[in-house]
């Protein structure tokens, strides 16, 4: 049983060609016959190509063909969504570290966006549902766009239909007015009540409205309500589209280009939305981070999850709601996993997905609000194995430091945040961050201080960043990287996701401490 305790710390569609392969690994490049690959809707493997630096250009030619290309900021590239030209780059960078396992897989290439947020502008009459173009604030309509899960396409369309017919006032920029500044759909495919083969295609959308007030009790909240019952009506389960999941209502005033607001209220239909990553069952609030390409993050997860070690005591910062710490936990049966987010909101999807966990895992399972920055050590401190996922711009230069000088050294400071001394803490904000973080209890402990990361994970969206974060953490001999693989996260973009495994320790120094031993044997 695990015991919670709330304590102390922190469509058009011409025919698209492109290579495709049942091999789950290929010698890079695939083989030069193109063959019709199926609809973008239908299910398909994964693929996984070992890549080489330099390695010759593609002859693919997985095209978008998404009309809103010229106009629409979301994508940068038409061409060659299977292999954006990042990974050439990325093969070379990897390759000259001395990495000769580089990988790269890519899932779906079209209608692979399962969570997209929109921004509502224009008219009641002629309403714009879609992204900025390119250096502007003017939003561009994508009511066909390639990269949305078509259930996402399907309700902004009804969304469109119910601000026409209620008149609802999209926000103005300018002049701070209007009732609907911004739209989140977010899709999960886990209807356990389907085959398998069709619950992509049938996922249900998750709809947050944010709207132009304070609170649920102003004014313009009727009309707030009666949008919500139109989609409700005309998308829910009892409609004949029945692609809503529910609706939520998110409440934001400020000038600035922050989308949501601090108060979140849930409307109608289900209150949880879940997915399936990783091997879990996963709860995502729409407060929540939450990763776009649900399929591409799974299979990372997998990836993933086999560099961690059986039993080991992990530390998964910039954690989210947790789904990758917890999904280490359960296929790793972690003697410990602490995960750190600065979003308080994340907590709650973080304690419902603890509690559909195997009841059999006997490790002991944290969270904690804090920022990764303040105090790094105390959180690298006590873990075997360290993941990292930040956001784009990469590590904070305070984890960045911390990784490199880690050593026994820093104990001493861990030891003020011992657990047996939380009554001699009196910083206020330790004190508030504290009150915040969950914990499982169970009967196994986890590790003192006295044990420093063998093993750090770095999970990048952002390859520039990542570049400048590994050459500083190889800088100090402190770690070496062993293993990178890439995944196709964003078709359409030159962004990929980077997994890269380093081990605590220089090859040289390792070899001649393997040599010495065998010498003493000898
Ligand atoms: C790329 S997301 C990864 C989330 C999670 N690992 C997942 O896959 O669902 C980055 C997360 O880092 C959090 N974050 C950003 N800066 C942070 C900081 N200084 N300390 C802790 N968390 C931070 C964000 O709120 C966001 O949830």
């Amino acid at each position: 049983m695990h015991l919670y305790l709330l304590s102390s710390r922190v469509s058009f569609s011409p025919p698209v060609f492109c290579h495709a392969s049942s091999s789950a690994t290929l010698p890079f490049p695939a083989p030069a016959t193109a063959k019709p690959i199926p609809p973008p809707s239908s299910s398909r493997q994964p693929q996984s190509l070992k890549l080489e630096a330099a390695a010759p250009p593609s002859n693919s030619k997985c095209a978008l063909e998404c009309p809103h290309f010229q106009s629409c900021s979301g994508c940068t590239h038409e061409l060659d969504l299977d292999r954006p030209s990042v990974v050439d780059e990325a093969a070379e960078f990897f390759s000259k570290l001395g990495v000769s396992d580089f990988t790269f897989d890519s899932s779906r290439l079209w209608e692979w966006r399962c969570r997209a947020k929109l921004a509502v502008r224009g008219s009641s009459a002629t309403p714009l549902i879609g992204l900025y173009e390119e250096g502007t604030h003017n939003v561009v309509d994508i009511p066909h766009c390639k990269a949305h899960h078509p259930r996402i396409n399907a309700a902004v369309e009804l969304l469109r239909k119910g601000i026409t017919s209620l008149r609802i006032l999209p926000y103005d920029e300018d002049q701070g007015t209007g009732d609907l500044r911004y739209v989140q759909m977010a899709v999960t495919t886990h209807n356990t009540s389907l085959p398998v083969s069709d619950r992509y295609k049938n996922g249900k959308v998750q709809v947050s409205l944010v709207w132009n007030t304070r609170n649920e009790t102003s004014p313009s909240s009727e009309k707030l309500t009666a949008l919500a019952q139109f989609l409700w009506r005309n998308g829910g389960p009892r409609s004949n589209e029945n692609i809503i999941h529910s609706v939520w209502a998110n409440f934001q005033t400020s000038s600035n280009n922050i989308i949501f607001g601090n108060r979140w209220r849930h409307l109608l239909g289900e209150m949880d939305l879940w997915e399936h990553v990783g091997g879990i069952d996963v709860s995502l609030a729409p407060s929540s981070f939450g990763q776009a390409n649900t399929r591409a993050f799974d299979s990372l997860l997998w990836k993933l999850q086999k560099y961690v070690p059986r039993r080991s005591s992990v530390a998964d910062l910039y954690a989210g709601a947790g789904v990758i710490g917890l999904s280490v936990a359960a296929s790793r049966k972690c003697r410990s996993v602490k995960c750190i987010e600065v979003n308080k909101e994340s907590k709650l999807s973080f304690e419902k997905t603890v509690e559909r966990l195997p009841k059999s895992l006997d490790g002991s399972i944290s969270w904690h609000q804090a920022d990764t920055s303040a105090e790094p050590l105390s959180w690298l401190m006590g873990s075997e194995v360290v993941i990292v996922d930040p956001p784009r711009k990469g590590l904070d230069a305070s984890l960045v430091d911390a990784l490199k000088t880690i050593s026994f050294r820093n104990l001493k400071p861990m030891s003020s945040t011992d657990s047996s001394q939380v009554k001699e803490e009196k910083r206020p904000w330790v004190l508030r961050a504290r009150e915040s973080s969950v914990y499982v209890r169970s009967s196994t402990t986890s590790d003192g201080p006295l044990v420093l990361p063998q093993t750090l994970i770095y999970i990048s969206c952002g390859w520039e960043s990542f570049k400048e974060d590994c050459k500083a953490l190889l800088s100090t001999n402190k770690w070496r990287l062993e293993h990178a693989h890439g995944f196709n996260f964003f078709p359409g973009t030159q962004s990929i996701e980077v997994l890269a495994v380093f081990q605590r320790g220089k090859v040289a120094n390792l070899k001649k401490k393997k040599l010495g031993k065998k010498k003493k044997r000898s």
